[in-house]
């Protein structure tokens, strides 16, 4: 594996949604590739594919015709529980509200998705400090704010050490402060870590902190439109 291996890259995808007259081309003929420390956003109204694009690209839907390779495997043959395998060793996740669970504290979120992938020994303090959460290590989700919660959720992502972190509007519960620090965070994280990022948003005011800008319109995706746009 070199460092000029693509940590996503998707090749001509289509995906059809739905029966009869409520067919749908959810993703018509999609191209991406994301190289690793990548941050990619992806904009686009209402029903133009961008869930459909993010839950192919993480192996949560096959696409009908097309490959999709994260960092190098083909994901689209692999069987239900190797898929599900290699999500949790090479795919990072962040929902909209962080999808946190409720009885769990900070630390305990990562420890169990760390022991879920057979991998005990996950350095837990470093992962929250690098979200600037390591003082709120103890706290349940309840005790946290909507910020604190999204920062936690994406220390989880990166438990695993992904190639890709896929990420679907992250800001959508937070305010205008909040949501340039969550996605300013996902950018260093990408730097640093060198982990491929694919963020889905409707927030125009965070796509300066992205590399790339791509638009999604009736399934297909657009050439990189200016970040400031
Ligand atoms: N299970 C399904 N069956 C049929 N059509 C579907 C299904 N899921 C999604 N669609 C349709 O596929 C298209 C793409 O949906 P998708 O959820 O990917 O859009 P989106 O850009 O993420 O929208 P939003 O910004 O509202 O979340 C839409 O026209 C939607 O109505």
């Amino acid at each position: 594996m070199t460092a000029n291996t693509p940590a996503l890259d998707i090749s001509d995808a289509t995906l059809e949604l739905g029966d009869g007259d409520a067919r749908v081309l959810a993703l018509d003929s999609v191209s991406l590739r994301v190289m690793p420390g990548e941050f990619v956003a992806i904009v686009g109204p209402s029903g133009s594919g961008k869930s459909s694009l993010l839950a192919v690209a993480g192996a949560l839907s096959r696409p009908d015709s097309g490959s999709v390779r994260v960092h190098n495997t083909d994901v689209t043959t692999l069987s239900k529980g190797a898929s599900a395998q290699f999500r949790l060793e090479n795919i990072g996740f962040v929902f909209q509200s962080g999808n946190l669970l409720p009885a769990l504290s900070a630390a305990d979120q990562l420890r169990l998705v760390g022991r879920l992938a057979g991998n005990p020994k996950v350095d837990v303090d470093s992962l929250l400090e690098s979200v600037g959460m390591a003082h709120r290590a103890k706290h349940r989700p309840g005790e946290l704010s909507g910020g604190e919660r999204q920062r936690v959720g994406i220390a989880r992502a990166l438990v695993n050490s992904p190639s890709l972190l896929l990420v679907d509007e992250p800001t959508a519960a937070l305010d205008r402060r909040r949501s340039r620090e969550v996605v300013e965070l996902l950018a260093n994280q990408a730097r640093n870590s060198n982990v491929a990022v694919v963020m889905v948003t409707h927030d125009h005011d965070t796509l300066a902190y992205c590399d790339r800008v791509l638009e999604m319109t009736d399934g297909a995706l657009l050439p990189a439109v200016p970040a400031a746009a």
